[in-house]
């Protein structure tokens, strides 16, 4: 094999070595967030060195100290903490580790921390159905959860509340991140509308949001009865409990976050069964999408 042949080789084996082991970034992030990395560093106020961080893990196994810098190594690598040289009165510098942008939204008070959907999203339930992709394309399953778990997701999660709160605050989490963009940047979309339904709104932390910053707008959160069970109305913002693809309550605008992966003639059938003849979708903020129905 000449020179060319074999750095193509190599480099198309290293590429096949990092999908093979892409899962290493996302389980060392969660270790982490389990570990309260993140904290620890930000509860140091300079950076840490790796011997202030051992010390600092009081139930860490003596046994296994020297694998942290390796954990270290990775996320460093990854982006979420960085090294600072930290100098000693002695003339003497070490490495120390701080945080980045991305870790600091890992802070447990942080107000827009995503901790809570890392979690409900590298929880082994949600993780398991990635391994009966292969077969779920091959069975009648609708969801590769279905064939992992024998049951739609909705489902499991509605007879389990303690996974049930888990999802609905990890939601919550990434709701109160969007929705103080969203507010902000994308004001205009909301302008000129009187009635808007939050679909699949869960807990209602977009929806609140809405209707604290528009009072002129009635903001309707519609979601499964067990989800929005107990929720109290609010003066512009009212929870319905439902099916969506039963029905869906009436408005001038639907808002979808996170809905915006399925296909547009199942959201058209829906409209059209809820009695709107006529739509206009408008993607806000990436996955996020405000539809506007008319009669
Ligand atoms: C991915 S979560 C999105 C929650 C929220 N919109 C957000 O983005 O933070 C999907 C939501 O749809 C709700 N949902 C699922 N099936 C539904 C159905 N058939 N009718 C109404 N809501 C449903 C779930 O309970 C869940 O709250």
């Amino acid at each position: 094999m000449d020179k060319a042949n074999v750095n193509e080789l190599l480099e198309a084996q290293a590429h096949v070595w990092n999908h093979i082991f892409s899962f290493i970034n996302s389980m060392s992030l969660k270790c982490a967030v389990d570990l309260g990395i993140p904290d620890i560093i930000h509860n140091h106020g300079q950076p840490l060195t790796l011997t202030e961080l051992l010390a600092a893990l009081p139930t860490l196994n003596p046994t296994k100290a020297r694998n942290i810098y390796r954990l270290m190594r990775i996320l460093v690598h990854s982006g979420f903490f960085a090294q600072q040289k930290l100098s000693h009165g002695d003339g003497v510098q070490e490495d120390g580790y701080v945080l980045t942008n991305a870790s600091r939204l890992l802070l447990m008070d942080n107000p827009l921390s995503v901790t809570p959907f890392l979690k409900v999203m590298l929880d082994p339930i949600l993780t398991k159905p990635w391994d009966f992709l292969g077969i779920w394309f091959q069975n009648n399953d609708r969801t590769p959860f279905g064939t992992a778990h024998g049951k739609a997701f909705w489902d499991y999660a509605g007879h389990n509340p303690k996974l049930d709160n888990f999802f609905n605050e990890g939601m919550a989490s990434d709701a109160r991140l969007v929705s103080s963009v969203l507010i902000d940047k994308c004001k205009g979309s909301f302008e000129g509308l009187d009635w808007l339904v939050d679909v699949g709104g869960g807990t209602g932390t977009l929806g609140k949001a809405i209707a604290d910053a528009f009072p002129h707008l009635e903001c309707t959160v519609f979601d499964l009865p067990h989800v929005v069970a107990g929720l109290q109305d609010n003066g512009n913002l009212k929870y319905v409990g439902g099916d969506m693809f039963e029905c869906v309550p009436v408005a001038d605008a639907v808002l979808l976050k996170t809905g915006r992966e399925r296909r547009e003639e199942e959201w058209a059938k829906l409209f059209f069964a809820a009695g709107f003849s006529n739509y206009k979708i408008t993607p806000i903020l990436g996955l996020r999408s405000l539809i506007e129905v008319f009669p």
